[in-house]
């Protein structure tokens, strides 16, 4: 918290200052979830009651804790790290941003400008303390919301919560790992962990299984990680309390290095997002959660290789989602994990030791909902037993893993960490390191790429991983928090299973193919291919270009759109596994896509590489490939759409004339000209037209480049369409140029 205190500092009146807390919106310029809310709404006894009995901190905290709770929470934003140009962004911010918003006030209150987190390695990370409709209302804050806009939508910044930033720091992930993370939409923590694993530009190592059991959610992860493409990151959408055995052939199965199960929870911890939650909170939701919970950490635990680790955490306060699923899964692996002590890990964040006692209550309809505390399972039971029908169906599923087990004390669960909000002004959240005994594999050393022969030579023989048994089919509705959004989610998931005397051992199907899956499916290309070889021979890619491991969307292995370029181990994963049991999503990095021309039949190649591919493919091309071109020719791609050749200079004239049809890689130089200024080289895809060119990248990135490099946005403002311009009626081209257009928008 910066030394003004939370949410904005009061000057020139009475520090008291009104009744209402400082970060709570007035109703009137408020939109989104706090808008119908009121201090008056943001009161559950119940709520109270219970984590007082919880005791997850001492009594003299609570109105400290209720006074966070009750405010809207802030902005936060980490600068992506692996980009080179993170520390240039970072400068920006502090250099040309907060310098801005020194003096801002809003209704007589002044507020902070932006502030570095201090536990953020490298100070990388920023809260903006001032409430959204300050944000919105005053100018100098208006203009970084756009800029931050900007930078999130090209990759440079990523938008999240503090809270959810620290389990991806603490999973300690390394270049060569193989990763997975088992509820991964929207994708935020998703994105932490593929920047660790590809922490220079180049070529991606490692890998990362990106899995979220919601279908409409794995889209977001798709569109969320096209921001940090990677050759070695699959999404799939599976249960993660269920996914199947990965076979990597010659009778071996994947194992991973680090693991993340992040897992559906109640969501109490993000009160401050969603209000709502003050209103719907009860503790059933919490113990209807636990089981699935339970059952995604153990398949976490028998999916990790020994030495491997695995953060579980959920943004939720109960210990019944959190201390008790960590004591269940360490129980059932009895000895063959331990909870890491991560307390010399982000020294300076503030957090609170994990629980070794607990309680667990019930919200009876015989109680007239108020909270009803069972000591044991043994005398939940008989509680149970004793009561009417309906409560007897109803509170039947609790399992006996929700209470505390009675090697409590053994387990070292006050190694986990819980976060509190007004300990830093942030959400509320809950993280457990875990480590499986055993050493780390042999790649642990080497920093380099992994090669799929190594990782077969140490994965694990099929028989010593268990599959996981079927998830039970009851539906149960229960409120999940959505770590992404505003919004609190109805969303039916497995119910929870019940460990007493009536659990059942679910039937073991034999593993079939999904045939609802519709997803298209993966197939390799010949590297033979004729497309393959136009797009090797026009940009020339040398040897060590991965032309084997070349996908496509379609079972012929038939370049019709993208050709997706993909690490071993992921060729092995699609060689190796029916891709409707895996239910995958996406694969790889696009690193081709067509480009045909209705007008030319004379391209040499018809293939351009997507932004999203360029630093993928990149590397493989030789220097003499790539033009150089200066500050001054930027702008001109920026001033123009489709600037013809003869605005460019006179060097640069020359080897745009001798160019072909079809798409260049071009390299602006770093330095001062033109009015701009590029702190590091900046490789762009081109498209060479009869005799104009374009940059292949949208306008909404060439906005944010303009704003980046030239301080201002030079983009024209379109007054006419495309078709508009190319019929001439907008704009004066000569005959030339309108077919270039004509054929670009064409090729849109
Ligand atoms: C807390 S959110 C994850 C947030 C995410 N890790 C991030 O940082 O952006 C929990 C996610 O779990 C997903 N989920 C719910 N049940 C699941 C299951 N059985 N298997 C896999 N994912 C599940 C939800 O769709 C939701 O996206």
């Amino acid at each position: 918290m910066g030394k003004h205190g939370r949410g904005g500092r009061r000057q020139g009146k009475d520090r008291s200052g009104p009744t209402k807390p400082t970060n709570r919106p007035d109703n009137d310029t408020v939109t989104g979830p706090w808008k119908t809310f009121t201090a008056e709404d943001m009161v559950n006894v119940g709520f109270e009651e219970y984590y007082k009995s919880q005791n997850i901190m001492t009594e003299d905290e609570w109105p400290a804790f209720l006074a966070a709770c009750r405010e809207e929470l802030p902005t936060t934003f980490r600068v992506t790290g692996s980009r080179a140009h993170a520390e240039t962004i970072n400068d920006l911010i502090k250099t040309k941003y907060v310098p801005t918003m020194q003096n801002v006030e809003w209704e007589g209150v002044k507020y902070d400008p932006p502030t570095q987190m201090e536990w953020y390695p490298d100070s990388l990370a920023w809260q903006i303390s001032a409430p959204k409709r300050v944000v919105r209302k005053t100018a100098p804050f208006k203009a970084f919301q756009k800029f931050l806009v900007g930078e999130t939508e090209v990759g440079n910044l990523s938008r999240q919560e503090a809270v959810s930033m620290i389990p991806p720091l603490l999973l300690d992930v390394h270049p060569h790992h193989l990763c997975l993370d088992m509820c991964a939409a929207p994708g935020s923590k998703t994105a932490q962990i593929i920047e660790a694993l590809n922490p220079h530009d180049g070529e991606s190592t490692g890998l990362l299984i990106a899995n979220d059991s919601d279908y409409k959610r794995t889209h977001m992860l798709v569109h969320q990680t096209g921001r940090m493409p990677s050759r070695g990151l699959m999404v799939t959408n599976l249960d993660a309390s269920a996914i199947p055995n990965i076979s990597l052939g010659n009778g071996k199965v994947l194992t991973f290095d680090r693991i993340l199960a992040d897992v559906p929870c109640s969501g109490d911890g993000t009160l401050r997002k969603n209000p709502g939650v003050w209103k719907s909170w009860g503790p059933m939701d919490a113990n209807g959660l636990h089981s699935l919970q339970l059952r995604i950490l153990e398949r976490g635990m028998n999916l990790l290789k020994p030495g491997g680790r695995l953060v579980y955490s959920t943004c939720s306060f109960n210990p019944i989602e959190n201390e008790a699923v960590v004591a269940a899964a360490l129980n059932s692996h009895e000895g063959k994990f331990k909870i890491i002590d991560a307390s010399t890990r982000l020294p300076d964040l503030k957090r609170r030791p994990g629980l070794t006692s607990w309680k667990v209550a019930t919200q009876p309809e015989s109680t007239g909902r108020t909270l009803k505390y069972h000591e044991t399972y043994e005398t939940y039971r008989a509680w149970v037993d004793e009561g009417n029908e309906r409560e007897k169906d109803k509170m039947r599923g609790l399992a006996k893993t929700l209470w505390a087990p009675d090697n409590v004390t053994e387990l070292g669960l006050e190694k986990c960490l819980r976060l509190l909000p007004h300990d830093q002004n942030t959400g509320g959240f809950f993280v457990c390191v875990l480590e499986k005994a055993g050493s780390p594999s042999t790649t642990s050393n080497k920093a380099d790429l992994v090669q799929i022969e190594e990782i077969l030579e140490i994965a694990a023989p099929a028989s010593e991983v268990p599959e996981p048994e079927p998830a039970p089919t009851l539906p149960a509705d229960v409120t999940v928090a959505d770590e992404s959004g505003t919004a609190t989610l109805k969303r039916a998931v497995s119910p929870s299973v019940p460990a007493g005397p009536e659990a059942k051992k679910p039937m073991k199907k034999k593993e079939k193919p999904d045939l609802g899956f519709r997803e298209d499916p993966y197939s390799f290309v010949d590297r033979n291919n004729a497309e393959v070889q136009s797009c090797v021979g026009w940009f020339k890619l040398n040897d060590s270009f991965p032309v084997n491991n070349l996908l496509v969307r379609n079972a012929y292995g038939d370049p019709v759109r993208s050709l997706y370029m993909v690490n071993d181990i992921i060729k092995s994963i699609v060689l190796h596994n029916d891709y409707s049991r895996l239910r995958i999503i996406s694969a790889g990095v696009k690193g081709f896509t067509r480009q045909d021309s209705q007008t030319r039949t004379d391209l040499q190649c018809k293939w351009r590489i997507p932004m999203d591919g360029l630093l993928e493919v990149v590397p493989h091309i030789p220097d003499d490939v790539i033009r150089d071109a200066t500050l001054a020719e930027l702008k001109v791609f920026i001033e123009e759409q489709y600037p013809p050749v003869t605005k460019f200079s006179e060097d640069a004239q020359t080897w745009l004339t001798d160019a072909k049809l079809g798409n260049l890689v071009v390299r602006f130089s770093p330095g001062d000209d033109a009015g701009g200024h590029l702190s590091l080289p900046l490789l762009l895809p081109v498209w060479k037209a009869k005799t104009s060119l374009s940059l292949l990248i949208d306008k909404r990135e060439k906005v944010m480049l303009s704003e980046r490099v030239f301080g201002v946005d030079l983009t024209p403002v379109p007054q006419a369409t495309l078709k508009e311009k190319a019929q001439g009626k907008e704009v004066e081209v000569s005959e030339e140029v309108k077919a270039d257009l004509e054929e670009e928008a064409l090729n849109q």
